[in-house]
Order: structure tokens, then C-alpha cells, then sequence
């Protein structure tokens, strides 16, 4: 989840129909207010859904290869690949039973043919809304509004989802708890809004530090920050956390209350786990001991530790 703010984007609509006299229609309406993809088959609209995101798609019925029904069933089913797209369903299939089909299987509307070109633009027009607003509301409960990354909500899902996928693919897991050193001092010093400046600053230092896309980043509460690493063994870990860290004490923001360095700095503890052998609880409450042993041992500091396996380390 690397989403950055909201801006205003350009909508992107599928329209899966064969006849050609439909889609010069439609494409006139649409293609100056969307980007606009066009499948003519069954087979290829659900390759180009898998292959790039859509936000709305508009779906014919009656396919050369198939049926309307179908796709959305399988695009309903399978959301992990498909995405979080809306679907009108635009057919000459007008019997209510089929519209009650229809919007039963996960279409959000349902539009008769001969499609009049008033009407599909402002159905289209409400989806999109409607589309907007979800991603909206989305936004709000998993981003933390100070710092723009994802929040504790959104972590605890991404930690549980991280730990089975490892589990299933053996891979190792690594988690990382951050916490900046003296931070009270820094509020009490330089006042509550250079404090929020510097939660931001430590954000956008990770953010830059943890690049690949299966990384994944969070606020886990006050100043507080969590990383997950998946197929990450912990000597990376610790190595990419140092990095991290130096990066952030490069950025010298001044601290006079921290007893240890003349800039803030931070201290994380790391636990690194293969799933199979170990409980979920071990792997959270280790990375928190390891964040305590680097706050105990003088801060500005990483300590770790493999929960199991050979190369235990500490
Ligand atoms: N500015 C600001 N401060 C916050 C926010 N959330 C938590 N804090 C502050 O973070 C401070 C955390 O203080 P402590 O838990 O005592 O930790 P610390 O001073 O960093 O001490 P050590 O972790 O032991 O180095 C508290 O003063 C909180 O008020 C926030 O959103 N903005």
C-alpha cells in the first residue's frame, strides 16, 4: 500500500462490447472525460482487467465468447486481482428477472439498450462519484492524517495478511518497531507543531528507505512507526533499518534535550520469523522486547532477533 494523497486523477472505464455501432457511440460520449479501454471478447476483457486497473467497467451481456454474468461473477469473486472496480451492466437483456441478476451478482447498475447518450453519461458520471467517495472513505481509515502513510488499522490487516502469505510461501518475515528517542523532550522543547514536523520528516525518511513494493510502512501510534518486510531475513533488515537511521540522523534536526546525539534520532527493534514455526504473538511482542533492549543498551539503536532457526541472533 504506497498510496500518496488524493489528487484529482483521471478515471479509467472498461467497456466490454462487440458491436462496433455501440462503442463508436459510447466512445464519443466517454473518451473526453476517461481514459477508455475496449474489450470486444470475454478473454480479453478479463486479461486487460488483470493486467491494469480500472475503476469502472461497462458490460455488455452477450459476448462472442461468453456472457457478461460471468465476468462479473469472476471480477466479484476474485477483488485480490480484479481490483475494487464498479460495473454497469449496459445490455438488451431488459427482462427485470436479468437486471435483477444483474445487480444481485455486484453490478451497481443496470442500463437498457438502445443506450441514450444523456443518460450513460450521467449514470456514468454517478458511479464515478459514488467510486470517488469510496476511495475517499478508504483513504480516511487506513492513512494516518499527519504523516500520509498507513495507520494502525491498516497495519494490524497488512501484518495478519504478511503473515500468512509467508506462511503459505515459506518465506521469512521481518518487523520492524520504531521509536523516537526523546520525543517528549522535543515536544516540550521546540513546541507540539515542529514535533508533528518531525513525525512527518521520520515518515518521508522511511518512505525512501523501504522501496520495494512489498514493503510496507505504517504510523503504529504517537511516534511510533512499524515496518514489515516480507522475505526479508533479519541481517537485511537490520542492515536497511541502519541505513534508515542514518539517513535520518542526516537530516539534523536539531534536538537539545536528547542526552545521546545533538539531533533526533530513533531506536527500532526487529524480530524476524518464519511463520510455520512460530505464533503471531511471539513475532509481535519480540520486535517490542527488541525495541525496548535498544532503548535499554543507549538508543539510536537496532537490535533483532530470529525467533527460530539457525541463525539465531540477538
Ligand atoms: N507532536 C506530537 N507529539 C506526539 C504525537 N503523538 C505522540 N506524541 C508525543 O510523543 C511523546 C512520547 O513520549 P515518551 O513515550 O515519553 O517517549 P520519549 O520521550 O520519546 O522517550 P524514549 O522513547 O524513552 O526515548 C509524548 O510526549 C507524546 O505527547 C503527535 O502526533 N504529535
Amino acid at each position: 500500500m504506497k498510496e500518496k494523497n488524493q489528487l484529482p486523477r483521471q478515471y479509467r472505464i472498461l467497456l466490454v462490447e462487440d458491436e462496433p455501432a455501440n462503442i463508436q457511440m459510447i466512445a464519443g460520449c466517454l473518451s473526453t472525460d476517461y481514459i477508455l479501454a475496449i474489450a470486444k471478447t470475454r478473454k480479453k476483457a478479463l486479461e486487460l482487467l488483470s493486467t491494469s486497473s480500472f475503476d469502472l467497467m461497462l458490460l455488455d451481456i452477450q459476448l462472442p465468447d461468453g456472457n457478461g454474468f460471468e465476468i462479473c461473477q469472476q471480477v466479484v469473486a476474485n477483488r485480490e486481482k480484479y481490483g475494487n472496480i464498479s460495473i454497469i451492466f449496459m445490455t438488451s437483456l431488459d427482462s427485470p428477472d436479468d437486471e435483477a441478476r444483474g445487480l444481485s451478482l455486484g453490478g451497481s447498475d443496470y442500463i437498457h439498450k438502445p443506450v441514450n447518450a444523456v443518460v450513460l453519461r450521467a449514470r456514468v458520471k454517478l458511479q464515478i462519484q459514488l467510486f470517488r467517495k469510496n476511495e475517499l472513505l478508504e483513504h480516511l481509515t487506513c492513512f494516518d492524517g499527519l504523516t500520509e502513510i498507513p495507520n494502525r488499522r491498516a497495519f494490524d490487516d497488512q501484518l495478519e495478511k504478511e503473515w500468512h502469505r509467508a506462511r503459505r510461501e515459506r518465506k521469512a518475515l521481518s518487523l520492524a518497531i520504531l521509536d523516537i528517542d526523546y520525543f517528549k523532550q522535543y515536544n516540550d522543547l521546540y513546541g507540539h507543531p515542529a514535533g508533528d514536523q518531525c513525525l512527518r520528516i521520520m515518515a518521508a525518511n522511511l518512505t525512501t528507505s523501504f522501496v520495494r513494493n512489498s514493503d510496507f510502512i505504517a504510523r503504529y501510534g504517537g511516534e511510533e512507526f512499524a515496518v514489515i518486510l516480507y522475505d526479508t531475513d533479519l541481517e537485511t533488515a537490520i542492515q536497511l533499518m541502519e541505513k534508515s537511521l542514518a539517513a535520518f540522523i542526516g537530516k539534523n534536526i536539531e534536538h537539545q534535550g536528547s542526552v545521546i546525539n545533538a539531533c533526533v534520532t530513533f531506536s527500532a527493534g526487529i524480530c524476524t520469523a518464519t511463520p510455520e514455526a512460530d505464533t503471531f504473538n511471539n513475532f509481535l511482542n519480540t520486535a517490542d522486547k527488541e525495541l525496548y533492549q535498544a532503548k535499554a543498551q543507549g538508543r539510536a539503536r537496532i537490535c533483532g532477533k530470529y525467533l527460530s532457526g539457525p541463525q539465531e541472533k540477538t
